[in-house]
């Protein structure tokens, strides 16, 4: 039997249909929720993942302003940007895009945020409450694989979750999430990663399998149990079509473990998309909070 299509594209698009109920009521207190997207550099892929956050916010009729830095941008420059953002009452979040040029630190970027307005939850104090299972900006990838389980009916309690990949903005902080105690949580989680002894061994045993890897296809068929549910993280720009765009590969050899799994997220069309939704969630939530509107 071919696997069931977790469809991303749609589950993301049912979940903006509810948040624009919220920004509508937002509005009519007159409060315009307000993100700011901060970039630095010209690489092209980052630059289309803003575009997308920007349009998306704009649909959704919340404010957004684009900064687009040059890659010569001093930290300095680029934490004084962050500051004025921090100050600025009609922006309720700021995000910057990652990865940032070598000669800027992430960490003291990240650290540069109110960690009230850090809608990616990357700051150290979001990453802490997340951990502690108190209130915090939840980051959006993860977030995003979470609300996909539970809106396609995917039980996580009990379940055998394995997640491949150690990247502290996916493989850390899902595994995080879904081992939490509570509902879209109690997963068993097992967490592989480039040390890993026979990770075949593991992912065989996944009733749940994340890949976060950042390799195409590097998940074949042998590697996955029969019905297991597949979330593939992956974005790998494997080539370019005639019409110049690129051609996308998941981290999952899509065409052979479809065959085997009971469902399974594409790319595109997967996971991307509601990365992109939950940071308007939490955007909007930011507004809510800062209004004394949402805990
Ligand atoms: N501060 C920060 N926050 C992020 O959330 C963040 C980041 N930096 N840096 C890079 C990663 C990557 N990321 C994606 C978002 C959307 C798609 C997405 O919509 N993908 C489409 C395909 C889009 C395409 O054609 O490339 C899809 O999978 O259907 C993918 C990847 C957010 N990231
Ligand atoms: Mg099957």
């Amino acid at each position: 039997m071919t696997a069931r299509l977790i469809r991303g594209t749609e589950i993301a698009a049912e979940i903006r249909e509810e948040l624009a109920a919220r920004v509508r009521a937002l509005k009519a207190q007159g409060i315009v929720p307000g993100l700011a997207t901060i970039l630095v550099g010209e690489d092209p892929a980052s630059q289309s993942y803003v575009r997308a956050k920007n349009k998306t916010a704009h649909d959704l009729g919340i404010h957004s302003e684009q900064h687009n830095l040059p890659a010569a941008t001093t930290e300095a420059g680029l934490l004084a940007l962050i500051a004025a953002c921090s100050a600025n009452p009609a922006l309720n979040g700021i995000l910057v895009q990652l990865p940032l040029p070598r000669h800027i630190s992430e960490s003291r970027v990240l650290a540069h945020i109110d960690p009230a307005k850090d809608v990616d939850g990357f700051h150290p104090v979001n990453v802490g409450r997340m951990l502690l299972g108190e209130p915090c900006f939840l980051p959006c990838t993860p977030h995003g694989i979470v609300a996909m389980l539970q809106r396609s009916g995917v039980a996580t309690a009990g379940a055998e979750v394995v997640v491949v990949g150690r990247s502290n903005i996916v493989g850390k902080p899902v595994a995080a999430l879904l081992m939490q105690k509570g509902p879209g949580g109690n997963a068993t989680v097992t967490l592989c990663h480039t040390a890993t002894r026979d990770m075949a061994a593991h992912t065989r045993r996944a009733d749940i399998l994340i890949v976060a890897a950042g390799r195409p296809k590097m998940i074949t068929a042998d590697m996955v149990r029969e019905n297991a549910v597949v979330i593939d993280v992956g974005v790998n720009r494997i080539g370019v079509r005639e019409n110049g765009r690129a051609i996308l590969a998941g981290d999952v050899d899509f065409e052979a473990v479809v065959e085997k799994a009971g469902a399974i997220t594409p790319v595109p069309g997967g996971v991307g998309p509601m990365t992109i939704t939950m940071l308007m969630v939490n955007t909007v939530l930011a507004a809510e909070r800062a209004h004394g509107l949402a805990e």
